[in-house]
């Protein structure tokens, strides 16, 4: 699934560029485009040269940077990096910082995020690395770019990641896109799929002792030591679950003025993370903008791609139903009588109500009909029916075993958000429930979850509110 819906709005590679247009302009990008025999312009993303020159015509056509990538360096994905860097101005403008310097920690061969931030927004930039050759490489772009007098590249040891490289009483950020990878798990980055584009950048780049968790965790110790000195450190995070870790780890540092966001570009998805030691009375993360697709705190987490389909029912409030708890009272005690189990997920930062279930078999169509076929073969009567008069209605257990198979036939979370002013075509307000159903396994596939909405909605008379507009 394409998550361009995702993209900061202000990213101006939301749309593709125009690679005609760019081919006619500069004919070094135009010997990596070609037109197929039905008249569709092709680039070849899997070759690292044309994404060099593409990387390098994007940065010349619309930032007017001139800048040189070695060979054998990480190409920097622009969407990405315009996306981290909009997040920056999103919350410098959420906290109005005008005074801005910030840091930019591994910045690289061509100090990727410093040119941006200086050409864009003027901010004074430092830019640390271990790497002399990407310092080299990286000066030289910033002289070729003029750009020297706001922008410092220091080489590091790499011992320390701010220490040596904070000097002044205050800076505005910091920001760092860390090596993913564990140096001593190469065997891992191995395994993983074949990225679509082609894999640029080396060993000293992508990996470091103990992967980004433990490069975050570092960053993390150390900000505790600098405290207010900078107002507000983020970092990237190229794994979901380093998210997750990081935010532990920020909660067991008890700092809880921090916040997330998501950075996207075709189908691949990246994590922001900024976190603050200044008081939240002075400085908000908590409240600052961020991009976050919905539901994805469970999407991304349970299946295998972000794409998993996903299905919403609206369950207003009435006499009966007052309040959230009360919906999902009803819901459970439903889904216990259909023989689903049931556990509560509890998620880091998520208010709504997040339950995960496990169907083994379909035990909610024709619920007739299987009934009285199960009547039949349960005759001994520790088992007692009870048929509402519903359509799928419930059977009633007194002591029985889950059917347990091999096989799963759905697996799925509901999440139950409180919703107000729903309103319907007569002008109506309704409060009520979301209740979002999200498919994560099973052979049942879309479809079960399908039937799965339909009867909740039968079971709990809910037609007439559906079309609603939400
Ligand atoms: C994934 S690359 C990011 C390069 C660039 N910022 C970008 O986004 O394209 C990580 C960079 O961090 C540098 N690095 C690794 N450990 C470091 C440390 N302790 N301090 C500063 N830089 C470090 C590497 O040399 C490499 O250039």
């Amino acid at each position: 699934m394409s998550l361009k819906s995702f993209i900061h709005p202000r990213n101006k590679y939301k749309d593709q560029p125009n690679f005609i247009e760019l081919s006619k302009l500069y004919p070094e990008f135009q010997q990596h485009v070609s037109v197929n025999l039905a008249g569709k312009v092709q680039f070849n993303f899997s070759s690292e040269e044309s994404l060099r020159v593409l990387t390098q015509t994007l940065l010349k056509h619309d930032f007017d940077l001139d800048v040189n990538i070695p060979p054998d360096k990480l190409v920097p994905a622009l969407t990405l990096r315009l996306n981290y860097v909009l997040w920056i101005e999103d919350l410098m403008n959420f906290n109005k910082i005008n005074e801005v310097t910030g840091i930019d920690v591994g910045t690289g061969a061509i100090a990727i995020y410093p040119l941006l931030c200086s050409k864009i927004y003027d901010w004074k930039m430092i830019g640390s690395d271990i790497d002399s050759a990407a310092v080299t490489s990286a000066n030289e772009n910033i002289q070729r770019n003029k750009l020297d007098h706001l922008i410092k590249v220091i080489k590091v040891q790499g011992k320390n990641i701010f220490k040596d490289v904070v000097t002044e009483e205050s800076y505005a950020f910091t920001m760092c896109n860390p090596p993913f990878f564990d140096a001593d798990d190469d065997k891992k980055r191995k395994k993983r799929l074949p990225p679509t584009n082609a894999k640029t950048g080396h060993a000293v780049e992508l990996s470091v002792a103990g992967g980004e968790k433990s490069f975050v965790r570092q960053m993390l110790d150390e900000s505790l030591e600098l405290n207010g000195k900078i107002k507000i450190y983020t970092t990237m995070l190229g794994q979901k679950n380093s998210l997750a870790y990081s935010k532990s780890e920020l909660r067991k540092r008890y700092i809880d003025n921090f916040t997330w966001t998501e950075f996207c570009q075709g189908k691949t998805k990246r994590w922001g993370l900024a976190w603050s030691l200044i008081p939240k009375v002075t400085l908000d993360l908590t409240k600052a903008p961020v991009i976050r697709e919905k539901y994805s705190h469970i999407t991304s987490s349970k299946s295998k791609d972000n794409s998993a389909p996903l299905l919403e029912v609206f369950f207003p409030f009435n006499n009966s139903f007052r309040e959230v708890k009360d919906v999902i009272i009803a819901v459970k005690k439903w889904i216990d009588e259909l023989h689903i189990e049931i556990k509560e997920l509890k998620l880091e930062d998520i208010k709504e109500a997040t339950y995960e279930l496990c169907a083994y078999k379909n035990t909610w169509i024709h619920g007739r009909r299987k009934r009285r076929a199960e009547m039949k073969a349960n005759s001994d009567e520790s088992k007692r029916l009870r048929v509402d008069d519903n359509e799928q209605a419930s059977v009633t257990v007194s002591s029985v075993d889950f059917p347990k198979s091999n096989h799963i036939y759905l697996k799925f979370n509901l999440v139950f958000t409180h919703v107000c002013k729903i309103s319907d075509t007569a002008g109506n307000n309704h409060d009520g429930v979301n209740i979002c159903m999200i498919l994560n396994d099973g052979h049942g596939g879309k479809n079960g979850l399908e039937t799965f909405k339909q009867c909740l909605i039968n079971k709990f008379r809910l037609q007439e509110y559906q079309k609603l507009n939400r």
